[in-house]
């Protein structure tokens, strides 16, 4: 059994994974990481059935020493996220990372501390399968499109902006489109922001609306042609598949993964 930890345990992202791990006959749930006093244990939340008597924690430290966990899936927020993913590979334990907004730098030193460690790490800007296959088909069709913008949608409750998605699919285009820069060389915004974020010369836009869940449009323009390509989550059980898959692939490696398309 995977003895498993889940930080954000209260949130739209943190319940189902409670319910994906409690559920899976591979795993145990051992803990919960919160930063206030939820109740001792996720039943005395309210938010799930009496038998969930998971022991919630305030400190990293206190919850690896009491429970030892293998894994900690981590669904908080970018301003936790970094802050736990150290500790986690400080104290021994394999993160797997579903929360968005890292740095380029946090980025580069928690691959350094996973190597030096030898310990196995997933920082997963997306779950979906769907989501992934969008990535690496736009990242082929860049070969040959490569005037790219993105428009990346979510619910407005999100914090970080563009979303962990958007940036990765322009990192995964960035590997292999032709360095240029887009839209008339000329142009000027006469408001700030309307030609969205600039990454490497490509445009992302990040829509905020309620009732949206998580979708992404790449929009690769050519020569009296429009290619879109397209991914919905509906809902987040569209994920779930996707955390149970890195929590059981984590286990087996040594060094730190960003990006379920380099897994599967
Ligand atoms: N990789 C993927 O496939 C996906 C990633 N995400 C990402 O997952 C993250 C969570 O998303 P979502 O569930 O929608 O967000 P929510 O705001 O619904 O949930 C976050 C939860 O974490 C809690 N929290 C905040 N800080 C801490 C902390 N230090 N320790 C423990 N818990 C904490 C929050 O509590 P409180 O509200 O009291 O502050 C809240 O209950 C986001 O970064 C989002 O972008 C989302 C969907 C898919
Ligand atoms: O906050 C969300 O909801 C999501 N966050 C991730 C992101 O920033 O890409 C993954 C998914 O898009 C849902």
């Amino acid at each position: 059994m995977i003895r498993v930890a889940i930080a954000g345990a209260r949130g739209k992202m943190g319940t189902e994974a409670v319910h994906t791990v409690m559920k899976h006959e591979a795993m145990e749930l051992v803990a919960a990481l919160d930063y206030k006093d939820i109740g001792a244990t996720l039943a005395d939340t309210g938010l799930f059935p009496a038998s969930y008597s998971v022991p919630v924690f305030t400190d990293m430290a206190e919850m690896v020493a009491q429970t030892k966990p293998d894994v900690l899936v981590d669904l908080t927020n970018p301003h936790f996220v970094y802050k736990h993913t150290k500790e986690a590979l400080q104290q021994g334990v394999r993160p797997v990372i579903g929360t968005t907004g890292f740095t380029d730098e946090q980025l580069a030193e928690l691959t350094a501390l996973a190597a030096d460690k030898k310990i196995g790490a997933i920082i997963a800007p997306n779950f979906a399968i769907g989501a992934i296959l969008m990535m690496k088909f736009a990242k082929e069709a860049a070969k040959y499109l490569p005037d790219v913008e993105i428009i990346e949608m979510h619910h407005d409750q999100k914090l970080d902006a563009p979303s962990g998605t958007g940036v990765k699919t322009a990192q995964m285009i960035a590997e292999v489109r032709e360095a240029k820069g887009q839209g008339h060389p000329d142009e000027k915004e006469t408001m700030p922001g309307a030609r969205g974020a600039d990454f490497d010369g490509m445009r992302i836009h990040s829509v905020r609306l309620p009732g949206l869940v998580a979708h992404q449009q790449v929009l690769f323009g050519g020569e009296g042609q429009l290619l879109t390509i397209r991914h919905d989550s509906l809902n987040r059980g569209s994920f779930m598949s996707g955390i149970a898959f890195c929590v059981q692939e984590v286990m087996q490696m040594e060094t730190l993964v960003y990006g379920l398309e380099n897994i599967i």
